[in-house]
């Protein structure tokens, strides 16, 4: 690996003795994670139907496994009915460590493409708000789509800046995650191609907008609230830098403990001369742990944190009668007052979510599907957010069967008698139990539902 002389230089200020090691790690086998959705299922019943053969414990989040390419996860249909989340697995420690109660409104300010957003939703378990952005408005489509497979209902999906969120979400947020835009020194070792990106823009490009992000989350968070900020990077600029920058501007904010674990290591204050106590943030280092570079720092402001308001609840309207008479087969618990029509276009609208008129949003709440021509046609995202036992009629097939597969490529499957609840009409498409997907089924023929855009080998 040719590493630029410059950056060795800062990590030697970094390691002192220990840089042959780091440098030693480049040689090391580079490790991908899967991290379990709980909102679908537990990590005792994963471990259960489990069907990969390399999954070994990550040690720093409870619901991580380290896996190896043969069990290629990312091609079993577990992956499609959204039962876990690829991600290396260092980067599955800002999410795990951010403490999130259920009920709680909580913003992933750099979100896409939503590895970390995914856990925070699950972790929200189907309540509270997650409003996720990116000021990439690009990146914020694959940012949905992984919410959705994940089967998330209470979501707003935004492309802004942190201070036009402010005009509308001012000490908002319980909690907030800013997974900032970094130079991404912690993935030299896996992404190669990063390390010219980084000599034309480095950790001084990055700590200076760094710094603006962390300006405008500050606002955003609650008194009481805790925030927790992460780079995948090394330099003691947008690290310790960052956090010294902000501690200094930001008296009413204060470092908390990070729950500790082998091989995680303490942030450096003398690389910066700060006062602030730079020690309770994180370094990981790939020659300490299994896992590439990260950087975690958590806050708190002071202050007593309000309840959450019930603000902007919708007004109940009478729905369509298709809508209702589709309905008439659902059993997911789902409050009809917060049901939105907008033109053809069903939502579920999360609680407490106030209007967002001129925000720049992909999403707000659950698109729960259409209304056509005196029927409503239910979305996938719908699909993915019920249960199995949570509609009327259910084809439940186990993942070995060739059809699943057939199913996901979007190709009509044959149906035998007793495959189905019902024996005609729309069916809830499961893998193991775990919904994938709509059917409708006619004479033993399902009339494939499955979303286009997600079809396997789309
Ligand atoms: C490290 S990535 C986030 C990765 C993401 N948290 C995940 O786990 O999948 C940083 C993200 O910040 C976004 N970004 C850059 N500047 C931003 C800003 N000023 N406000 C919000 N997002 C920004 C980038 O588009 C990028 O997607």
């Amino acid at each position: 690996m040719n590493l630029p002389q410059s950056f060795i230089e800062n990590m030697s200020e970094i390691l002192g003795p220990e840089l042959d090691e780091y440098l030693e790690s480049y040689e090391k086998p580079k490790f991908t994670g899967l991290r379990v959705n709980t909102s679908k299922i537990s990590v005792e019943e994963f471990e259960r139907i489990n069907p990969f053969k390399s999954l070994r414990r990550v040690p720093w989040t409870p619901n991580g496994y380290y896996y190896t390419e043969e069990d290629a996860p990312t091609k079993h249909p577990y992956y499609y009915a959204g039962l876990y989340y690829i991600q290396e697995p260092s980067a599955m420690t800002p999410a795990s460590v951010l403490p999130i109660e259920e009920g709680e409104r909580v913003l992933d300010l750099c979100a896409a493409p939503g590895g970390k957003a995914t856990e925070l939703g699950a972790k929200l378990n189907h309540t509270g708000l997650l409003v996720a952005n990116d000021a990439s408005a690009s990146r914020t489509k694959a940012l949905l789509k992984n919410l959705e497979v994940f089967g998330l209902p209470n979501i707003l999906v935004t492309s802004e800046m942190g201070d036009k969120l402010d005009r509308y979400f001012h000490e908002y947020f319980d909690k907030i995650l800013i997974d900032a835009p970094c130079s991404g020194e912690g993935m030299f070792r896996k992404q190669a191609h990063m390390i010219p990106a980084w000599e034309r823009q480095g950790p001084e490009v990055f700590s200076k907008m760094q710094r603006e992000i962390l300006d405008q989350a500050a606002n955003l968070l609650k008194p009481g609230g805790t925030m927790l900020y992460s780079t995948c990077t090394f330099s003691k600029l947008e690290n310790e830098g960052s956090m010294d920058y902000f501690l200094s501007n930001h008296p009413e904010f204060h470092l908390e403990e990070i729950p500790w674990c082998e091989g995680f290591c303490p942030g450096k204050p003398e690389l910066v001369g700060s006062k602030f106590p730079l020690e309770h943030c994180v370094r990981l280092f790939p020659h300490k742990i299994d896992g590439e570079g990260h950087f975690l720092a958590l806050l708190t402001k002071d202050g007593e944190r309000t309840p959450n308001a019930m603000e902007g609840a919708a007004k109940s309207a009478k729905l369509p009668a298709e809508l209702e008479d589709f309905l008439k087969d659902v059993s997911m618990p789902l409050e009809k007052t917060q049901i939105q029509v907008k033109d053809t276009k069903v939502f579920l609208m999360p609680e407490g979510l106030k209007g967002c008129k001129g925000l720049r949003f992909l999403r707000s709440g659950l698109y729960m599907g259409e209304l056509l021509k005196k029927r409503f046609e239910p979305s996938q995202a719908f699909a993915m957010v019920l249960k199995k036992q949570e509609y009327a009629s259910v084809i439940d097939l186990p993942a070995v069967d060739v059809r699943i597969l057939r199913y996901l490529k979007g190709e009509t499957i044959e149906i035998e008698d007793g495959e189905s609840t019902r024996d005609a009409g729309w069916q809830l498409v499961c893998v193991d139990g775990y919904p994938l997907g709509w059917g409708k089924l006619i004479r033993g023929t399902l009339r494939n539902k499955y979303f286009s855009g997600w079809r396997m080998n789309a």
